[in-house]
């Protein structure tokens, strides 16, 4: 049976209201603020329901290392070979319970990921042929200018944003979980037109298998909450496997839970798997990652650095005068674009033709 927030922090994402990520290392793109709510005088902490960009001091991060160390005792292996072998079976429960109610279409995408609808045009009608037939619909993927693949995408809380503020006409969209209850439902919501979509089961971890998609084809690939869900041994085969989908200029986009996140410590003895990875009331896992593994995931992948961001936010119970400490990882990592002979040596760090957002 289902915890109630089994998936707690997924839903924090970075809220309408907008946030501040703090930029801990040199080169990182810098996005334009938003929002912003910064917290100067503590006493005022019950005057706001979150603020943003919150500083840890050495002592709460020195508390949160021990309570996690505390319940560090991993399960012994036979459990923790259920739970991986299991694991799309306990999405497929997850969704069987809570359908398409638990997570929520999230707007901020736009603005954290403007890759997503990069030239995106209001009045635009697509001109691919929406009548959902096979041949369409595979002369709609042939045609597109711009490819999106979603891994994880659940029951589609991304890729429908995504179909309706990206109105260029040259775009598709791919989706894949390797729930196929969670496919089941992307493909039955009413706004699942297979003229510019297309969701399949697939399971990321599985690197022998194929993809319904060329090599070098993708402009971008969305990770939201997805790869924090795998064992941490087949997180490096899984991106460097997606990274092979990538057109050269392509970019990989994540946010994930970061080291300490709440949701982390809240976590009691018997739910360790191994080091930052536990399994949740209802068998589902997940991953607590710092930006530097993050990191050396892509960077494995012959991917670069454009953004690796951390957002600690704190978010606020007024009524029952609670504190929780979020921290959540965006990463932003590129394929090499390729370069054209006449500009060779310097005009490195130009977007490829489609993925119109400066980098610069
Ligand atoms: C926390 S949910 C996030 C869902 C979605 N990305 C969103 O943000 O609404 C994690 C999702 O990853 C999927 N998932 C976990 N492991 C996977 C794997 N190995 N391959 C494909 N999907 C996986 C789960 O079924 C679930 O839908």
């Amino acid at each position: 049976m289902a915890a109630p927030h089994a998936v707690d922090g997924v839903e924090g994402g970075t809220g309408e209201t907008g946030l501040t990520l703090s930029d801990s290392s040199t080169g990182d793109v810098k996005r334009p603020q938003f929002g912003t709510r910064f917290l100067t005088d503590p006493r005022q902490v019950f005057q706001h329901n979150a603020w943003d960009n919150v500083e840890w001091t050495d002592e709460q991060e020195a508390a949160a290392k021990k309570k996690v160390l505390e319940h560090s005792q991993p399960l012994p292996p036979e459990k923790q070979e259920e739970y991986n072998s299991r694991a799309n079976e306990y999405w497929n429960e997850f969704y069987t319970i809570h359908e398409n109610r638990f997570f929520k279409d999230r707007h901020w995408l736009f603005t954290e990921f403007p890759e997503l609808a990069p030239q995106c045009s209001l009045n635009h009608e697509s001109h691919l042929d929406a009548s959902g037939t096979e041949e369409s619909q595979e002369q709609s993927r042939e045609h597109a200018t711009y490819r999106i693949l979603e891994v994880g995408c659940g029951v589609g809380n991304t890729v429908f944003p995504i179909l309706k503020t990206n109105n260029d006409p040259g775009l598709f969209v791919y989706c894949c979980d390797f729930s196929s209850t969670a496919v089941e439902l992307v493909k039955s919501n009413p706004e699942y037109d297979p003229g510019r979509c297309y969701a399949f089961v697939h399971d990321l971890s599985d690197v022998e298998a194929n993809y319904p998609i060329p090599d070098e084809t993708l402009d971008v690939i969305v990770l939201i909450f997805v790869l924090s869900a795998l064992h941490p041994k087949k997180m490096q085969a899984s991106i460097s496997r997606l990274a092979r989908l990538l057109k050269p200029g392509g970019v990989m986009l994540l946010r994930d839970y970061g080291r300490y996140d709440m949701a982390q410590l809240r976590f009691k003895k018997g739910r360790c798997l191994s080091e930052n990875f536990y399994v949740r009331g209802d068998g589902t896992q997940v991953y607590f990652f710092t930006q530097d593994e993050l990191h050396e995931l892509f960077t494995e992948a012959k991917l670069e650095k454009v953004q690796n961001l951390v957002d600690r936010r704190l978010q606020v119970n007024r009524g029952k005068q609670l504190t929780m400490y979020r921290v959540w990882i965006q990463c932003k990592y590129r394929k090499a674009p390729v370069q054209p002979p006449e500009t060779k040596g310097c005009d490195r760090g130009e977007n490829p033709p489609g993925l119109n957002v400066n980098y610069s």
